[in-house]
């Protein structure tokens, strides 16, 4: 078979992109192809984030081109994040192409820790990144991004810039406000606040904006979920029954909304002993694949009951900072890739397309 554009293109849509289930081609990833005498050279625009697969599609591909009869391969690997659909007569970020809600139906079952470690691991994969803590019942952001006691600055009195760490940027209800005062605002104070620092952060260029919500699918969480707009909503929770329950409740809240859920993040699923090394499902088995499943929708992943994850996040140093090359660094990057991977599959967003029609009251 002979070299031509034509023919490796066809041989390139034999390798697929693990998450999205789809070619490279059918993904319309490769770009700049050529073809000089036996050298080729090519750029794969991924759709997201995921530099930890580069090394691998990057052989896939040179083996072919190689085969076809290439001397030499060039690949190149870039970026580009579409923003994508929110709900209908929601206005979007300039500044924000897509904005996930990480949520959970109860407390205390990991959700900051996870947004955390979500965010910097796809920031890790190579997108930019920030945070929104509207957790008003306990902001933890500042803390587990080791910005704790900082300030965000404003130029004009009007509007703030988010604080920077570990490559993410963050904007937190505790920056902003005394612990004890939020936890007592009334629901529409606490929409109204939080919908403020939302839109008044100058958030700069974001591929994912992660909220992490306030635990709970009552009336604040409700008016957020169609008040923000929203690309997608991923669910944590941990594999007990009554967490499961409340994870329920969590997905019926954004289905009513219209927000799709990305999937549902198990944490805490195995205890694993830091002596011996005993895995214990300590909370039952496979609780939040089975919900998953039975609800239809997809389990992102789990990560394990380990002592490490709350003391990375509590020294302001989550798991996938300070140990990158850890296992559970790892489920946290592929969850991650797999968010990013569904989003990437939901429909674009074209009202910024389209001019905005006023209807004047007098004509
Ligand atoms: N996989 C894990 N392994 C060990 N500890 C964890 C894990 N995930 C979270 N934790 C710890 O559990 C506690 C609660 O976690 P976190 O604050 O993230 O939960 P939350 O759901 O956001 O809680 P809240 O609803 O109060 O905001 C923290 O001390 C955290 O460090």
């Amino acid at each position: 078979m002979p070299l031509t554009e034509q023919n490796l293109l066809e041989a390139f849509s034999s390798v697929k992109d693990i998450h999205t289930n789809k070619d490279l081609v059918a993904l319309r990833a490769i770009q700049n192809l050529r073809i000089d005498g036996g050298q080729v050279s090519l750029t794969v625009q991924m759709p997201y984030p995921a530099q930890s697969l580069h090394e691998g599609i990057a052989t896939q591909l040179r083996a072919i081109a190689l085969r076809l009869g290439a001397e030499q391969v060039e690949i190149d690997f870039t970026l580009r994040v579409q923003a994508h659909a929110v709900q209908r007569g929601v206005a979007l970020l300039a500044q924000v192409r897509n904005i996930v809600a990480v949520a959970s139906g109860k407390g205390g079952v990991g959700k900051s820790t996870t947004t955390a470690n979500l965010a910097l691991a796809l920031a890790q994969e190579g997108a930019s990144v920030g945070v929104l803590d509207a957790d008003i019942y306990g902001p933890s952001q500042p803390m587990m991004l080791g910005i704790d006691g900082q300030r965000p600055h404003s130029d004009d009195g009007k509007t703030m810039q988010p604080l920077e760490s570990h490559g993410v940027q963050a904007m937190s209800i505790g920056f902003l406000v005394k612990a004890d005062d939020a936890m007592i605002w009334r629901g529409p104070m606490a929409v109204s606040a939080l919908e403020q620092m939302l839109r008044q952060t100058q958030w700069r260029d974001l591929d994912y904006l992660l909220i992490d919500m306030p635990p709970g699918t009552g009336d604040i969480q409700l008016t957020l979920s169609q008040r923000v707009p929203l690309t997608g909503a991923v669910i944590v929770s941990t594999p007990q029954d009554i967490a499961l329950l409340d994870a329920r409740k969590g997905i019926r809240m954004f289905e009513k909304v219209n927000v799709p859920i990305l999937g549902l993040v198990e944490n805490m699923a195995v205890h694993v002993c830091s002596q011996c090394g005993h895995a214990e499902h300590i909370f039952g088995v496979d609780g939040g694949k089975k919900l998953a499943a039975e609800l239809g929708m997809e389990c992102l992943g789990s990560l394990p009951l380990d002592i490490r994850i709350r003391e990375q996040a509590d020294g302001g140093q989550p798991t996938v900072v300070a140990q990158p090359d850890s296992a559970v660094a790892q489920s946290y990057r592929q969850i991650a890739r797999q968010i990013a991977a569904r989003i990437a599959l939901q429909s674009k967003d074209y009202s910024s397309k389209f001019p905005t029609i006023t209807i004047s009251k007098n004509s």
